[in-house]
């Protein structure tokens, strides 16, 4: 099945700024998309790099779209027979057993939300379906199903639900990671703090 991943490659995780400088979280984007891009190979996926601007890869195929986020999907899936998949770039911990799990699911469209009411993972089997980004997608997603007479699953899953997008996700990936997003936070010096009963990260 192809998926298309989502990717900002201009300025990327700038709710990391705190932690990471510019380069630095263009970097840590790119290790996590090539995470990704592994595990839907791993899975039996075909993966599409949706990029806001030219990305060098020999994995993916790209396609760049410096629309938003929303037009530039919608637009692949104007293009795109179904079913197909859209699957974040900034899963840190994703595996492919979870995306063996979601490409499972029954459903004309299956929802994967991410933590905070986003849409990390969408499998859409119905071609009228469209996708709305942003604020509650996951929410938005299932009623634009249902006003297209589709059927809509959402999946129970840890390592879908967690997108990487403030500091306090880096804890999940310091937990349950493994691999190069892993790798990437030790060598960059994030570590775990657990302070006061509550588990929070620190760059040495
Ligand atoms: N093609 C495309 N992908 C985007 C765009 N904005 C975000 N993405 C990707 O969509 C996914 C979810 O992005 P967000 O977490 O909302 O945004 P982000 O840019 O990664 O992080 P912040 O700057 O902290 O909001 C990630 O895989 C991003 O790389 C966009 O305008 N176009
Ligand atoms: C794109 C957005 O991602 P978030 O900002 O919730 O990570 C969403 O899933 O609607």
């Amino acid at each position: 099945m192809r998926a298309i991943v989502p990717f900002d490659a201009r300025d990327p995780k700038t709710r990391l700024s705190v932690l990471f400088d510019a380069d630095e979280r263009r970097a840590f984007a790119d290790v996590m998309l090539d995470h990704v891009v592994e595990a839907l190979h791993a899975a039996g996926f075909e993966p599409t790099v949706l990029a806001t601007a030219p990305v060098d890869r020999s994995d993916a195929t790209v396609r760049v779209d410096d629309r938003s986020l929303s037009a530039a999907v919608n637009s692949v899936l104007d293009d795109w027979e179904r079913p197909c998949a859209i699957v974040m770039a900034d899963l840190g911990i994703l595996t492919p057993n979870a995306l063996d799990r979601f490409r499972a699911t029954s459903g004309d469209v299956v929802v994967a939300p991410g933590r905070g009411g986003g849409t990390n993972a969408l499998l859409v089997r119905e071609p009228d379906v469209r996708v709305d980004y942003h604020g509650v997608s996951c929410r938005d997603h299932r009623a634009a199903a249902r006003a297209v007479g589709a059927s809509t699953t959402t999946v129970d899953s840890m390592r879908l639900a967690t997108d990487i997008d403030e500091p306090s996700d880096l804890v999940e990936v310091l937990l349950h990671g493994s691999g190069r997003v892993h790798e990437w936070l030790r060598t960059h010096g994030v570590t775990l703090r657990a302070d006061g009963g509550r588990v929070t990260v620190e760059r040495s």
